[in-house]
């Protein structure tokens, strides 16, 4: 069967070459006997190899061109469309992770009250990238552009603010996971250290330049033990690489706030859950297995003490991202110097109130009228602290950032949702 590759070359190369050879060498004596034709033959070889190089060079940059998902007229005029701002002193904001939980729901709560936004992702495999391309066409059909490129593509960052003076990054993309890293550790540093890297020097070189507020993690408290975790406590001893990207990724900040006066603030989450949420957190995974009727595994402290985290509901997440733009306050820079100095500022977003492990259990039971199969095994050694405790103080005096919601309630929207979108129906579950 003759495939691609077998028409762009000969079947047999090289089969005629002896044959021909002498007459190739009468031809070549005959040519180039005078001056002139050696002249011509010159002439003739430069223009060829200036013609070859510019073909090359244009089918590169065309190529460029047409294949790139984006780039053109058409494509800008999405971008400003996708920005526009419909509210009095409102923002033009890029949301990076715009297709993953956090940032979606951001997404649409900024374009509900009026401020453009343009979204930025690279729609990666960590989890299921269907249902990222679903809250994409949710995000579309209320006008918001998501642009598919990571944020390592300098290229198009610039471009975008090339386009576009965004007030305001919402920097939402990450390698998430806690326990993940110890699979996968150079995607935490392509995207949560190379990729912000990245889109400091892009917003440190923008003029004028945009505020940004990005996602940190309550996981920077690492092995810390005082509780609840305030700002001021102690964030060197992280117990993951997920963790210590976070971290890295505060004092990466702060250099950038330092030298190049960008206003920057971080908000540390605390693990999130909520309607379109993330596959691989606890709250999710429990569910689809416990639907399944499969085993689910519930990790377990020193001592048999059971693990505890101050679960946050999206809604609340997504009041602290609004505040936290709102709040922001200015860049200070351009040109590379600095004129003054900018906020940089650090945030708990949590719930207050820690609920152990089972407890959620139970409460997933309760809602999906399901006993799960429980299987308790000790924490492994694998980035997992035994819990997290938020004083969400400090955000509160700074814009009034009040948790209102409780594990017990909001599963049951999350719930809600998980059974219509993965579509079961009451019979199902009962
Ligand atoms: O708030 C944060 O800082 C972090 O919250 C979550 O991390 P985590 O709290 O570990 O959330 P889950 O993976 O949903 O785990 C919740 C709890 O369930 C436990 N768990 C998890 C998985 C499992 O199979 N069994 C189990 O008992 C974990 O040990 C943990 O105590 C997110 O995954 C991080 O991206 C985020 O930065």
């Amino acid at each position: 069967m003759s495939s691609l590759e077998d028409e762009l070359f000969p079947s047999t190369p090289g089969k005629f070459k002896t044959d021909r050879t002498h007459i190739i060498n009468r031809h070549f004596h005959r040519c180039f006997a005078s001056t002139t034709t050696i002249f011509l033959w010159a002439l003739f070889f430069i223009a060829f190899t200036a013609s070859y190089f510019s073909f090359w060079s244009f089918l590169h940059t065309g190529n460029r061109y047409f294949k790139a998902s984006w780039g053109g007229i058409q494509w800008e005029k999405q971008i400003r469309n996708s920005a526009r701002i419909r509210r009095p002193g409102g923002m033009s904001v890029l949301v990076t992770g715009a297709a993953g939980f956090v940032g979606s729901h951001v997404s649409l709560a900024l374009k509900k009250r009026g401020d453009g936004v343009v979204g930025l992702d690279n729609f990666n495999n960590y989890y299921d990238p269907s249902l990222k391309k679903a809250r994409q066409s949710l995000l579309n059909s209320h006008g918001i552009l998501v642009v598919e490129a990571d944020l390592n593509n300098a290229g198009l960052l610039a471009k975008l603010f090339d386009v576009l003076a965004f007030t305001h990054v919402l920097h939402l993309a990450a390698q998430a996971g806690v326990r993940y890293a110890m699979e996968n550790p150079n995607s935490y540093v392509h995207s949560n250290i190379a990729g912000l890297v990245a889109l400091l020097e892009i917003c440190k070189s923008a003029d004028p330049q945009p505020a940004i507020v990005w996602a940190s993690s309550s996981s920077v408290y690492g092995l810390n033990e005082k509780a609840p975790f305030s700002e001021s406590d102690r964030t060197d001893r992280p117990a993951s690489l997920y963790a210590a990207t976070k971290k890295a990724g505060e004092e990466i900040a702060h250099t950038y706030n330092h030298i190049y006066g960008l206003s920057i603030t971080g908000l540390r989450f605390f693990t999130v859950y909520g309607p379109w949420g993330r596959p691989d957190m606890a709250y999710f995974s429990f569910t689809r297995n416990i639907l399944q009727g499969k085993t689910i595994t519930i990790y377990r402290g020193k001592n048999g003490a059971d693990l505890a985290r101050d679960f946050t509901y999206i809604d609340d997440i997504v009041r602290g991202c609004l505040g936290s733009l709102d709040t922001s306050g200015e860049s200070t820079g351009s040109g590379g110097k600095k004129w003054g100095p900018a906020p940089y500022r650090n945030f708990n977003l949590g719930n207050t109130s820690p609920v152990k492990v089972p407890t959620l259990v139970n409460i997933l039971e309760k809602h999906l009228k399901v006993k799960a199969k429980r299987k308790i095994v000790e924490m492994p050694g694998n980035g997992d602290v035994p819990f997290t405790h938020a004083n969400i103080s400090l955000a509160q005096r700074e814009f009034g950032y009040k948790p209102t919601t409780n594990l017990q309630t909001r599963l049951k929207k999350f719930v809600r949702w998980y059974l219509s979108y993965y579509g079961y129906t009451r019979k199902d579950i009962q």
